[in-house]
């Protein structure tokens, strides 16, 4: 009975390993084509190099050429991967490209490949082997993507940006992927020449990678199970046909195209999409609540903090431009530990690129930055992170397709120790840092109210939860430096201000926050020192009190009796861009018409003490 379906059934394994092989670099959100060539590759050099079944026996001779196929697919990954890593979607697809069909027309013109006749290869690949080979490489993508360097993958493929600033090195990672996705392909490329006993170089050309890409994208690059998924339905197609005796050739192709296009349009997570995803929590503590937010994990990797009043951001002349545009100029600026840093100022003052350059994602053009001993600029943004700097963003940059809790997971990226290896073989303590890692996550997810929200996908929740997951997820690092880009917009009265005792009592545990926030009210009542910045200078640094009753700070924001009127309400703290741009305002129905000076001070600072909540 088997033995009737052993064609088709080898068929649907090594379709889903070569799917594997596409599978291992969408999950980091890589388009490449080059697999065709590293499986061609694998497949005749293994085919050559390989000793003959007769002399060693058959399964040895094929173990042999298996380790010979992948280390070459790895290799050549390498080799392409070192200088194409750079590149994004379609242009790594078309450098990709270029590799599989140059290596075709090296392989066509070659005397030991045969050429387009082709190299004879012994059949020694049986069904049963075939389903073990994709067991181990299903087995492999399985344990990855629960461990620490899957959720690295999957975090680069939702938002490169972001998963750099949580301390993910994506080139090393995209460059692992990359060298996985070769070495799976050439285990295709010598279990493909191991069972149809004759290869030619036609058989790894471009509808054969677009194959491959189509099987795993139909079943989808974001679960294990996917390639396997989309393999057994291309592979049954022709089958099913036959079964009800419509033999037009045409058939297949059409359908693969179409269900193509309806995965595009409609499933974009493939067929394995259809399948629940679980989101694993964290085993309940006794607190009541869950791994709530009682004591730091102890398998955690320890994080080493500035001392209080300790230096930790060093600004000297510091400028960008952009253009002729100088966004910000100047600016000298110092940051202690401890200290909860506001920085207002009109839109388009300046705020977003100086915090962009203090975390390491903008380089400045003049003047120096020092930020936790790292002199940003010349240092990787993951590198900043990793020296304790994390941080929001102005427009929510969560992985969108991931559950809040997975979100946080990906924050604690560099506290949580590497489990992929260990996961392999099942030790214990590879659940232990799992676990771990999961409290962690846990713990900031219930710090910042989220805690019933841990299963959600990131972008089911509402506009305000996003951003307290985004503070939730920053924290999760343990950073020593908080660095947070309008944590309050869009969030109502009674959200900014738990907001603001948030920020407060994780200044009152010794982290030192530095935030950009157009709720000035806010900025007031929770900040230490308030800096502010207009055309890109520092214009105002001070206490709240000061700079509630700065001059020059009033008519950054209010304009001078000769401007045109300016939207906002002093009475709320929010005010809109003097300069005409669109500030998010906190409390839109209470905007008010206030004309240029009309008011003396700012919102009145608030007295409580800092760590009274
Ligand atoms: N990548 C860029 N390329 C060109 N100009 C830029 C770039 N980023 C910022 N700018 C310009 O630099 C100036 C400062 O922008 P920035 O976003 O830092 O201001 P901001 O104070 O954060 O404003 P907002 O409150 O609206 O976020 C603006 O004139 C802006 O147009």
């Amino acid at each position: 009975m088997l033995l009737e379906y052993a064609t088709p059934l080898t068929f649907i394994a090594l379709g889903a390993i070569f799917a594997y092989s596409f599978y291992a670099v969408l999950i980091a959100g890589q388009l490449s084509l080059g697999q065709a060539g590293f499986a061609s590759v694998a497949a005749f050099s293994a085919a050559a190099l390989a000793p003959s079944g007769n002399d060693v026996g058959e399964v040895p001779a094929l173990l042999i050429a298996v380790a010979i196929g992948m280390t070459l697919g790895a290799l050549a990954a390498v080799v392409l991967g070192l200088p194409t890593m750079h590149l994004r979607g379609v242009f790594l697809a078309i450098a990709t490209l270029g590799f599989a069909e140059a290596v075709r027309v090296v392989l066509l013109n070659s005397e030991w490949t045969g050429g387009a006749q082709g190299l004879a290869v012994p059949r020694i690949l049986t069904v049963g082997m075939a389903w073990i080979a994709l067991a181990v490489v299903a087995y492999w993508f399985w344990r990855m993507g629960r461990s620490r360097y899957g959720r690295a993958l999957e975090a680069i493929r939702e938002d490169e940006l972001a998963a750099r600033s949580m301390g993910i090195d994506v080139g090393r990672h995209r460059l692992a992927a990359f060298v996985t996705a070769g070495a799976v392909a050439g285990l295709y490329g010598v279990l493909f020449a191991y069972y149809v006993r004759l290869i030619a170089p036609g058989d790894f050309d471009f509808a054969a990678a677009v194959e491959g890409l189509v099987t795993a994208v139909v079943g989808g690059s974001t679960m294990f199970l996917g390639p396997l998924l989309g393999s057994g339905f291309q592979t049954m197609i022709p089958e099913l046909q036959r079964a009800v005796g419509v033999e037009a050739g045409w058939i297949r192709p059409f359908l693969a195209s179409l269900l193509l296009l309806v995965v595009i349009l409609f499933l974009p997570g493939g067929l394995a999409s259809l399948l629940p995803r679980r989101t694993r929590l964290p085993a309940a503590s006794g607190d009541g609540n869950g791994a709530g937010d009682g004591n730091r994990p102890s398998h955690l990797a320890a994080r080493r903090h500035p001392a209080a009043g300790e230096t930790v951001v060093t600004l000297v002349g510091l400028g960008k431009e952009y253009g002729g545009v100088h966004a910000v100029r100047d600016v000298d600026l110092e940051v202690r530990s401890g200290e909860v840093v506001g920085l207002i100022g009109p839109n388009g003052a300046g705020k977003t690129t100086l915090v962009n350059m203090i975390s390491g994602l903008v380089p400045p053009s003049s003047g120096r930055a020092t930020v936790l001993g790292v002199p940003v600029g010349r240092t990787p943004v993951h590198k900043v992170a990793a020296a304790g700097v994390s941080r929001t963003f102005q427009h929510s940059k969560l992985f969108n397709r991931l559950s809040a809790l997975e979100n946080v997971l990906v924050g604690a990226h560099l506290v949580s120790r590497p489990t992929f290896l260990r996961r392999l073989l099942w030790l214990p303590s590879a659940r232990r840092d799992e676990q771990a890692a999961l409290e962690q996550a846990a713990r900031c997810l219930h710090r910042v109210g989220l805690a019933d929200a841990a299963g959600t996908r990131a972008s089911a929740l509402s506009y305000g939860d996003q951003r307290r997951l985004e503070i939730a997820r920053a924290l999760a690092s343990e950073p020593s430096l908080l660095i947070l880009d309008e944590p309050a917009a869009g969030m109502n009265h009674v959200e900014a201000s738990t907001l603001s005792a948030l920020i407060r009592s994780l200044a009152a545990d010794g982290l030192t926050i530095l935030f950009i926030e157009h709720n000035v009210g806010m900025v007031l009542e929770t900040c230490t020192r308030v800096v502010v910045l207009n055309f890109g200078e520092v214009i105002a640094s001070g206490t709240p009190q000061d700079i509630a009753s700065d001059p020059a700070v009033i008519e950054a924001y209010l304009g001078t009796e000769d401007d045109e009127p300016v939207t906002g309400s002093v009475a709320e703290g929010t005010l809109a861009d003097p300069t005409g741009g669109s500030a998010e305002v906190m409390a839109a129905d209470s905007v008010a018409n206030v004309r240029p000076g009309a008011a003396d001070t700012l919102e009145p600072p608030d007295t409580t003490p800092r760590n009274a909540s």
